[in-house]
């Protein structure tokens, strides 16, 4: 998207960082003059025109010279609407690069817990095609502005040249004022809901894209692709009702304008016959009316502002998302990661999901977070990182909030690896490289061979430079990428968040055994729903509906049928529970 030669001005927001550049008014003010001085020669014109076709008629030897200025003005029009279309288009793509890059910073920079909402098809919307029409606003609106000063010069011109034919004009304007008055306003609900409703498709679409397997595999095709398209009918009725409402400001526009137009002239006319106008004057006063009525084409104008208006309010929602507010704290240099989840409560839709209140975790040891499904084992991890703010207490490492830490330090100590990770399309190294740590080749070697992805990673057709699209990986393959990423990162806390759930139950001991030899040492939390995991942990936390039920370690834990209950259906030979110390009940008493 050419960006340049608009400097792009950073406001109070983006000092704060949340907010871009913008492009500023210059570009809008350049298609302004431009649209102006072309509309300066518009006007100019039917008066010279008049009067060299009155000195033509006369013989009079000046006539050259008007003719001669007529053909500039001509030419200097056609200039004049070049640089109005350059300008024009500059100032979009100016615009439009800033207005996506601001919502897409706000996306990134949002809580992530509040970008959830807006799913990845309505952002696709609001980025691409919202984005275009907003950032064609300026524009247009520059270009309305000016739209409305060859009219207004015109009947300036037309009150010059003849006074009475002007008032005949200026008659005729409320009305054409009134059908451009109800045109914006009834198109604005529309469009809003056009905009919605694009974007409700572009979600639906999205979603069954990624659900395809499912659907194939359930013969649910028919109903998917009638589910997607169920807002087309919405779409297609608001689309017909904005083009009524805009043939119909045409029409009504396309009506007066000539009627206008025959007025002067009939007036003109008179004028003519009386000898109060000469021809060339009757020639400049049918120019000026036409020119004058010609308000009524700023109706597509009017159109594309209001469009992009509303664009602007839903690419506003992603660059207005409250931003995640980091402090200015470090972490103590010698600590080795002690993790402490204090008075913790997230609520969710009125709703209490996760209640955890003094959950410690040794530096340098690992938590397995065990819990049956939807108890809140991802909302811990996620608290445990900051990838979500608790509504209620805080989360200590090595004795600082997080929330008052620096993002540096946030993310440069907590490294992360999920069940699905995303690692976009560069190359395998690149993958495994991008984070907030400056890793070396060798180091996303090492993390491959911890996380078990040297053997196929070297077996893949350019090795460590292979790119991800090029790269046929499984489920598993794809996963253990993510993980040797998280491990090249590793800091003092490192979570996976069924980071392994793909993985042999072989695989994943040898993941572990890794993990503790190779990785930089520091504390684990791992979301595990294997007993085998458990038992390795150092201790585990168990979460039921919510609430953390327990801490302490597997072995203590494993006498009680409700925790092994938590397992029933994952083969629980292989927890292989180690003899216990101390038998106990179920009592809260557990937790330590
Ligand atoms: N953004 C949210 N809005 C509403 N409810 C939420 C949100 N995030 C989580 N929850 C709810 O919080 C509870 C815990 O969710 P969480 O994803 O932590 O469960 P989990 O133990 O990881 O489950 P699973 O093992 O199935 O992944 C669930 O009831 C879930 O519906």
């Amino acid at each position: 998207m050419p960006t340049t030669g608009f400097r792009a001005r950073r406001t109070g927001r983006a000092r704060d960082g949340a907010d871009g550049g913008t492009p500023g008014r210059a570009p809008e003010v350049l298609v302004l003059l431009c649209s102006v001085a072309a509309a300066a020669a518009t006007v100019a014109q039917p008066y010279v025109l008049g009067r060299t076709l009155d000195l033509l008629l006369r013989g009079d030897g000046a006539a050259g010279r008007w003719l001669a200025l007529s053909a500039t003005l001509l030419l200097g029009e056609l200039l004049l609407d070049s640089l109005t279309s350059l300008f024009t288009g500059r100032c979009t793509a100016a615009w439009t690069a800033s207005i996506r890059s601001r919502a897409f910073d706000g996306l990134l920079r949002a809580v992530p817990e509040r970008a959830r909402p807006f799913t990845p098809g309505d952002v696709g919307t609001r980025l691409t095609l919202n984005a275009a029409d907003a950032g064609g606003a300026p524009a247009a609106r520059a270009a309305l502005a000016a739209s409305v000063i060859t009219p207004a010069g015109a009947l300036a011109a037309l009150a010059v040249v003849d006074v009475w034919v002007a008032v005949c004009v200026l008659a005729g304007l409320p009305a054409l004022a009134l059908v451009l008055r109800a045109f914006a306003r009834d198109t604005g609900a529309s469009v809003a809901a056009y905009q919605d409703t694009q974007s409700e498709i572009a979600s639906r679409l999205l979603e069954a894209m990624e659900g395809t397997a499912t659907i194939t595999a359930a013969g649910t095709g028919a109903r998917e692709r009638a589910r997607v398209l169920e807002p087309l009918t919405r779409l297609a009725g608001l689309g017909r009702h904005m083009w009524v409402l805009h043939g119909r400001a045409l029409a009504r526009s396309g009506v007066l304008v000539p009627l206008l137009t025959l007025a002067a002239t009939a007036v003109g006319g008179l004028r003519l016959a009386s000898g109060a106008l000469s021809v060339g004057e009757l020639l400049a006063v049918f120019r000026y009316a036409q020119l004058t009525a010609g308000i009524g084409g700023a109706a597509s104008l009017l159109g594309a502002v209001v469009r992009g208006r509303e664009a602007r309010n839903r690419t506003r929602a992603l660059a207005g998302m409250p931003a995640q507010v980091h402090g200015t704290r470090r972490l103590p240099p010698d600590g080795r990661g002690d993790l402490e989840l204090c008075g913790v409560r997230v609520v969710r839709d009125g709703r209490q999901v996760l209640r955890a209140d003094g959950v410690r975790v040794p530096g340098g040891s690992t938590a397995a977070v065990v819990g049956r499904s939807g108890a809140g084992k991802s909302l811990l991890a996620a608290v445990a990182g900051r990838l979500a703010d608790p509504d209620e207490g805080h989360v200590l490492l090595d004795g600082v909030r997080l929330d008052r830490l620096t993002r540096e330090a946030l993310r440069t100590e907590v490294a992360y690896a999920f069940e699905r990770p995303v690692l976009g399309e560069g190359t395998v190294a690149e993958a495994v490289a991008t984070g907030a740590r400056r890793v070396s080749p060798e180091q996303v070697r090492e993390a491959c061979r911890a996380a078990g992805a040297d053997s196929f990673v070297r077996l893949l057709p350019d090795g460590y430079d292979t790119p991800l699209t090029a790269a046929p990986l499984s489920g598993g393959e794809y996963q253990r990428l993510g993980l040797a990423r998280a491990f090249a990162h590793a800091g003092r806390l490192l979570v996976l968040d069924d980071a392994t759930s793909s993985l042999d139950t072989a695989t994943e001991h040898e993941v572990d055994r890794a993990l503790r030899r190779s990785v930089r040492p520091g504390t684990r939390l791992v979301v595990a729903h294997r007993p085998s995991v458990a038992a390795r942990a150092d201790l585990v936390i168990w979460l039921e509906e919510g609430e953390v039920r327990a801490v302490a370690p597997h072995r203590e834990l494993w006498d009680l049928p409700g925790y092994r209950a938590v397992f029933a259906s994952e083969g629980t030979e292989a927890a292989a529970p180690r003899p216990t110390t101390a038998r106990r009940s179920e009592p809260e008493g557990t937790r330590s």
